[in-house]
């Protein structure tokens, strides 16, 4: 029947990347929605039913609940996966959501059963490194550092309420934190495989007291790379990757240059995210920065796109 709409079904969908998901899909009429009563979300039997049910499912799950989804499903499911945890982003036979990798990742994608949504953070720093490496620009053992800022939200339900509460007994009252101190956080693992790097990074993430919104910054010694590029080689490789893609803006080198500040909310509420080259020219050190919305290219953004991917439906 050519009128059937795709099945979507949101495991998790009343957590905080569920709820974006729900609403990103609101106004869709081309889509099923099918919704799990909120007392069954927990109950194996009911999301089971769901899950197969459906035609692509949506996981919004911590880690072992996604594991336990895709056990529920079983190896020769039709139903279709998009996993927002880091349960499965290194993982071979998983493709890794991020459509603007590199050539060819958005038809990988499409084709997929099994596809990994990536961490908010590797988004950003991904989406600086990665060409680079490819442009044989950035040596693959170069001792790469990324620092960032989260919206709070990135913590999910349980970070909300410590920093929106503060009568909660884990509540946190400073207005920026650093986190991830002993240099182990889950996103290492990701954004060495698909940075194609083969010296683990150095990764130092933290929260600032606003909802939504991230920065992600990755410093460069200019003489330590190949050919010692200027900035405006690296802008040029930047820009290279992401000609056309409409998600992905590499901003004008003149432009971001001029900048007095970047703002980690700007790009909130969209599905986009924006790359710029920082420095002095003829200083030798450079500051790549991405500027994207944790919950929106960082995860509901970008499993809606890796959806319409699947079905088809891609702009
Ligand atoms: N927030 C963000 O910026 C990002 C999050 N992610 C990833 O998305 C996933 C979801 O995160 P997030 O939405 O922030 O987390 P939340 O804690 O806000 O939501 C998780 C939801 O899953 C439900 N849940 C927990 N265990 C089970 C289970 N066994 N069966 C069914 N439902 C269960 C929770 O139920 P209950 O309502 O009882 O808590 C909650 O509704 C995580 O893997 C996270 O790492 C990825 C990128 C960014
Ligand atoms: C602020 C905050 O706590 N952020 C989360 C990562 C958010 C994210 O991208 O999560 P996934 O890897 O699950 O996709 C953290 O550091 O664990």
């Amino acid at each position: 029947m050519t009128d059937m709409k795709p099945k979507i079904f949101i495991d998790g969908e009343h957590g905080t990347t569920g709820l974006q998901i729900r609403t990103r899909l609101a106004g869709r009429n081309d889509l099923e929605i099918l919704s799990i009563p909120v007392e069954r979300r927990k109950d194996p039997e009911a999301r089971a039913e769901f899950l197969k049910a459906s035609d692509i499912a949506i996981l919004c799950l911590p880690d072992a609940a996604s594991k336990e989804a895709v056990a529920l499903l079983g190896d020769d499911s039709s139903t279709r996966v998009i996993d927002t945890s880091t349960a499965f982003r290194t993982a071979p036979d998983w493709a890794y959501g991020f459509a603007e990798l590199t050539k060819g990742q958005a038809d990988k994608i499409a084709q997929a059963r099994l596809v990994a949504n990536p961490g908010c953070y590797p988004t950003g720093a991904i989406g600086l490194i990665r060409p680079l490496v490819e442009a044989g620009i950035l040596p693959a053992d170069y001792p790469v550092s990324v620092n960032a800022v989260s919206g709070y939200t990135g913590g999910g339900k349980q970070m909300i309420v410590q920093m929106e509460n503060p009568d909660a007994p884990d509540a946190i009252t400073a207005p920026h934190f650093l986190y991830g101190l002993t240099l182990s956080h889950k996103h290492v693992a990701e954004l060495q495989t698909h940075g194609l790097l083969d010296r683990r990074p150095l990764f130092s993430p933290s929260v600032g007291r606003f909802a939504q919104g991230m920065l992600v910054q990755v410093p460069l010694f200019l003489g330590d790379l190949n050919g010692s590029p200027s900035l405006v080689d690296l802008h040029a490789a930047l820009e290279k990757q992401y000609a056309g893609a409409g998600v992905v803006e590499v901003v004008p080198y003149a432009e971001g240059i001029a900048l007095p500040r970047v703002d980690p909310t700007e790009l909130n509420d969209t599905n986009r995210m924006k790359l710029f080259v920082f420095g002095t020219e003829g200083g030798g050190q450079a500051n790549l920065v991405a500027v994207l919305d944790n919950l929106g290219k960082g995860a509901s953004g970008a499993a809606v796109q890796n959806m319409d991917l699947m079905l088809g439906k891609a702009a």
